[in-house]
């Protein structure tokens, strides 16, 4: 199964219409690849707040309606990343979009752990409640986004509900390049998963953004990782090896549920 990973360059000088349809060529051009990922908020950009209100789209507003176009077009599935998304009721969410080959809609993840403690998405954004996954032929995709990163339990979430491989779509800043790497690595050691992490390049809202998208096989090894500049990261990853590392060091069967605390 072949992976390629986009990690675009988000910058306040290109506009999103602009960043649309280049993102939608990039995809396109992977006609080679099983499985294509964007990153977190590339239309806008993870950190450009300010830019959260104008630029919200209904779910099936135009980031829907390029991705599953260029899914299509390249007969590909597509994790497209996130937008902002305003709901009926008039929250915004983080919202990703998963699209088969055929251009179908497949899942729809509203991020859960919203980044910012007490301002920007934290306060701006409402939070998702559904752990999301995807059944591919080959695998069985987890989605979190970002700031997810860093919460185990989501993901432990997603493998019991049948996940193999997680996708994280992130803008994740050149300052916590560390955590990054070091959180995509425990992920897929934890979990004895494949772990697709895809970030930017590029700065928005004054934010330097770490690129570094990553993949990282079951047993934690980094098969490949990309630089800090725009780039797509091809991989191929071997399905079987979940089930083969899962066999043969069946860890997640030793976990000890319902403990509970003697004070
Ligand atoms: N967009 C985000 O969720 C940023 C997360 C981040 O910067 C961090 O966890 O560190």
């Amino acid at each position: 199964m072949r992976a390629s990973l986009i990690q675009i360059a988000v910058d306040p000088d290109e506009s999103v219409e602009a960043r649309r349809v280049r993102a939608a060529s990039l995809v396109v051009a992977q006609r080679r690849a099983d499985l294509v990922v964007l990153p977190e908020l590339w239309p806008v950009g993870a950190f450009a707040y300010t830019a959260f209100e104008a630029e919200a789209e209904p779910l099936e507003g135009p980031t829907h309606e390029a991705m599953a176009k260029a899914a299509a077009e390249a007969g590909v599935w597509l994790h497209a990343g996130s937008f902002v998304e305003r709901a009926d009721d008039g929250t915004l969410y983080n919202t990703s979009l998963v699209f088969s080959p055929d251009g179908e809609r497949t899942a729809a993840y509203r991020k859960i752990h919203r980044f910012g403690f007490d301002q920007g998405e934290a306060v701006m954004m409402g939070a998702g409640e559904e752990l999301v996954t995807v059944a591919l032929p080959d695998t069985t995709l987890g989605l979190a986004t970002c700031y997810d990163l860093r919460f185990p339990e989501q993901f432990r979430g997603l493998v019991d509900a049948g996940a193999e491989t997680l996708v994280v779509a992130a803008g994740w800043p050149e300052r916590r390049r560390s955590h990054w790497t070091l959180l995509a690595q425990a992920r897929a050691v934890e979990n004895q998963a494949y772990v697709l992490a895809v970030g930017t390049a590029g700065t928005h809202g004054d934010i330097q953004q770490a690129g570094h998208s990553i993949v990282v096989d079951p047993w934690g090894e980094v098969l490949a990782q990309a630089g800090a500049d725009e780039e797509v990261l091809t991989v191929d990853l071997d399905p079987d090896k979940v089930r083969a590392t899962r066999d043969q060091f069946p860890a997640l069967k030793d976990r000890r549920l319902g403990l509970t605390s003697p004070l």
